[in-house]
Parts: C-alpha cells; structure tokens; sequence
C-alpha cells in the first residue's frame, strides 16, 4: 500500500472469540464497542481537479495530513476500549477466502463494464495478485499503465480506447466513509445499494466481507439486504439513526428513497427487529445528502440538529396487518413523531445559536455530524467551534479531533464510522 506516513503492521484474520458480544448495534448513543474505519490511502493519491467532483469530493486532500487526522480519530475510538476494525484489513483478510475472491473479481471485472474481450484477461491479472497487492488496486485502482505492467494488452476496444493513465479501475476514495455502504440495525446488516455511480463498486467489497471474512461469517446475523439487487431502492447507511427500543429514523435526501426505506421497514418488522421507522422528507441537494450530515444522536433523548434544517414532513412506518402501515406528518410534528416512536415525552434539540453565515459554514464542516461514544459522550471536529462550545455548555463531553484535510470529501466522525457492535440505552 502507498501509505504517505506508515500505518500498523496488519495481524492475521481471526475468527472472534466465542465470548466475544453479539454482532449488534441496539442503539445511536450507547457504548460503542466495535467499529469499521478506513484510513485515508492511494485512492485518495488518484484525485485530481478533473475527477474530483465525479468521485464527490469538494477539494483535493493533502494525503498524508488526512492520515494523521484519522490516526487521531482512530485513537479516540480506541481511547475509550472501542475495537477498532480496518476496512483494507478486513478486505485483504477477506480475499483469502478463494469463494470471496472469484465473488469479488467477477462483480469488480465484469463483461458488461469492461466488455468480453478485456474481462478475462482483468480477471486473470487480478486472480494472478497476492490478497495484499488485490486489496490495494480494489480501493486504489489501476491505470492503463498500471494493468500494462502487469499483463500485455488485451485485445478490447474497450481499453484501447483509454489513455496509457487513464484509470482502466477508478478508485474509491469515498470508502473513507464507512458509514454508508453497510448499516448495522439492532441485530443485522444491511450492505446498501449506493445511489451515486462513484460509490457503488464499495458494496461488492462489504457484501464479501460480511459473508466471508471469519469475523463475520456463520455468526449468527440476518440481512436487511439482498445481496447487490436492491437497485432502485437505496439506502445509505448516513441516513439510518438506530435509535433504540425497535425505533429507527431514516432521512430521505439525495441519496436514500421511499422505496429503499420501505423495503427495509418490511425486512425489520418480518425480523420482529424493529416495530417502528420514522421516514424524513429531507431537502434533495448535496449538503443535505444524508441525514446525518443535518442530525445526530448525542446522549439518549438529545439531538444535534442544524438550524437550517427546520422542520420537516414525516410518516412513522409500522407493521399492519397486510405489509406496512404508514401515517403522515406535517412539518411542524416531526420532533413529536420522532418522540412518539421513541416513547419518550419529548427531544431535547441541540441547535448552537449563530448567524444564518455561521451555521451553513460549519454545516458544511460537518459541525452536526457528532459520533457519540457513549450517552453524552461525543467526538467531533475541532474546526466547528462554535457547536462544539455549545454542545458542552449543554452537558455532553466533546472529544476534538482535527478534521481541516478529512473533511473536504464532506463527512465527519459519524460518516466514518460504521460501528457493528454498539451498546443499548
Ligand atoms: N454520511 C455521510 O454524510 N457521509 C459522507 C459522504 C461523503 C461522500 N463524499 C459522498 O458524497 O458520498
């Protein structure tokens, strides 16, 4: 791996202990026990002012900044006894597997993408890597340059017609966001179909881990999800709130659809996992692209929410007797439609007070993307001040991390962070 400043040495794949804690996420806020993270690499090296804005970034990162500043996340999490899972160890560890791997080569090099002449050939040189070298070209990609070093041309139209550094595998710089390409609610999965085409090679990678990977595999999980068919139905994992208690809160924004949200609303209640699903009708553009990019949990009845967000239109899901029954809100119900489904009396709403300016600034800073810890105890990033000041005059514990390169890829500490075992309240 191209690493810009040396990450720790990778351990052997082990199966978990058979004392270790379920696989579950039964809450937002409770302790946080295990958690995937991806630390910024190569793929991040591959982003250029031409492919930026296809690959959704807003900037280009100094990689070996963006490192330290996850390596300061990642030691937070650690900091308080959360085990700390690397999504390219868990890939590298996971194409060990020889069913794991031909799953993952066939669905990353397929005839419909590349054409029956080259996808063989792709194939082949891909089989023919070790589990490390495959690992890094999965989340780094590969050049026309790159594949010529490794195999002679294939004969294709297809690549022919590519530049000698054109990416012949685009990278996936957007793995850094863990969060959103699989969900862990209450006692299972879900590996999200990704709605923008930059995203959506990250499921096959997640797909493969969850089924094959000895952390994961034959421990006992069911699936919110059909593996890679959910086309039209998206989901992403940045706007799933487990909530606690069979309540989840879903945002539907940029990126998650109606479909998507019903279709996991039937799965959790066919499961008895969940008996109540909050639906948000969020504005569709891309600051507000997940929910929690806008609203996050920070201890048990306490949101952090933007004051650009305002109130919204919602409908509470719940099981009926022939599939789902759903009732609508007006916008002025939403925080007591939330509170309702939760059975709480009311929300306690974090909203720092300051100019109209201000806010949208460190919105954009993912001031409102706090990653609880535990109830009442949150990390953030250090560049949003004036939220982190406030959040502590209100009682909840801040834990800064720096998050000045990190956050030009427009995610915070909750965006990166996909926890699998999580604590109830
Ligand atoms: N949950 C989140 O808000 N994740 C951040 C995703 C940022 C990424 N650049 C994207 O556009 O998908």
């Amino acid at each position: 791996m191209l690493r810009e400043t040396p990450a720790p040495e990778p351990v052997p794949a082990e199966a978990p202990a058979p004392s270790s804690p379920p696989l579950e996420v039964a809450s937002e806020v409770g302790r946080l026990r295990q958690v995937i993270v991806h630390r910024p690499g190569r793929e991040l090296l591959r982003l250029t002012p031409q492919n930026k804005d296809e690959l959704l970034f807003d900037d280009l990162l100094w990689v070996r900044r963006a490192q330290e500043e996850h390596d300061e996340f990642t030691a937070a999490l650690a900091g308080v006894g959360a085990e700390v899972l690397h999504l390219s160890d868990l890939l590298r560890e996971t194409l060990a597997v020889p069913e794991a791997r031909a799953y993952v080569v066939d669905h990353t090099f397929g005839g419909r993408l590349y054409g029956p002449s080259a996808a063989p050939a792709l194939r082949e040189m891909a089989q023919a890597m070790d589990d490390a070298e495959l690992a890094e070209v999965l989340l780094g990609g590969l050049t026309k340059r790159e594949m010529l070093d490794r195999i002679a041309a294939p004969r294709s139209l297809v690549l022919h017609d590519l530049a000698l550094d054109a990416l012949v595998l685009p990278p996936l710089p957007n793995h850094l966001f863990t969060r959103d390409t699989s969900s862990w609610v209450y006692d299972a999965v879900a590996v999200h179909h990704m709605r923008m085409p930059a995203r959506v090679r990250e499921s096959v990678h997640y797909e493969a881990i969850y089924r094959w990977h000895p952390r994961f595999a034959g421990r006992a999980h069911h699936r919110w999800s059909a593996p890679l068919a959910d086309a039209r139905a998206t989901v992403e994992g940045g706007d799933v709130l487990v909530l606690g208690g069979g309540t989840v809160l879903v945002g539907m924004g940029e990126r998650t659809t109606p479909q998507g949200v019903e279709l996991l609303a039937a799965r959790l209640f066919a499961a008895g996992a969940a008996d109540r699903v909050v639906a948000l009708t969020m504005p569709k553009a891309r600051a507000f692209m997940h929910l929690d990019t806008v609203m996050t949990m920070v201890d048990q009845r306490s949101f952090l929410k933007y004051a650009g967000l305002g109130m919204l239109p919602s409908s509470t899901l719940t099981p009926g007797p022939d599939g789902l029954r759903v009732v609508h809100h007006e916008p002025e119900h939403m925080h007591a439609a939330i509170a309702e489904a939760m059975g709480v009396t009311g929300l306690r709403i974090l909203t720092p007070e300051q100019d109209a300016h201000a806010a949208a600034r460190e919105q954009w800073g993912d001031g409102c993307n706090a990653l609880a810890l535990s109830p009442g105890l949150v990390v953030t990033y250090d560049r949003n001040a004036t939220a982190n000041a406030y959040l502590r005059d209100m009682g909840i514990e801040v834990v800064v991390v720096p998050g000045g390169e990190l956050g030009r890829g427009r995610g915070g500490p909750h965006c990166m962070s996909c926890p699998t075992i999580r604590e109830g309240i």
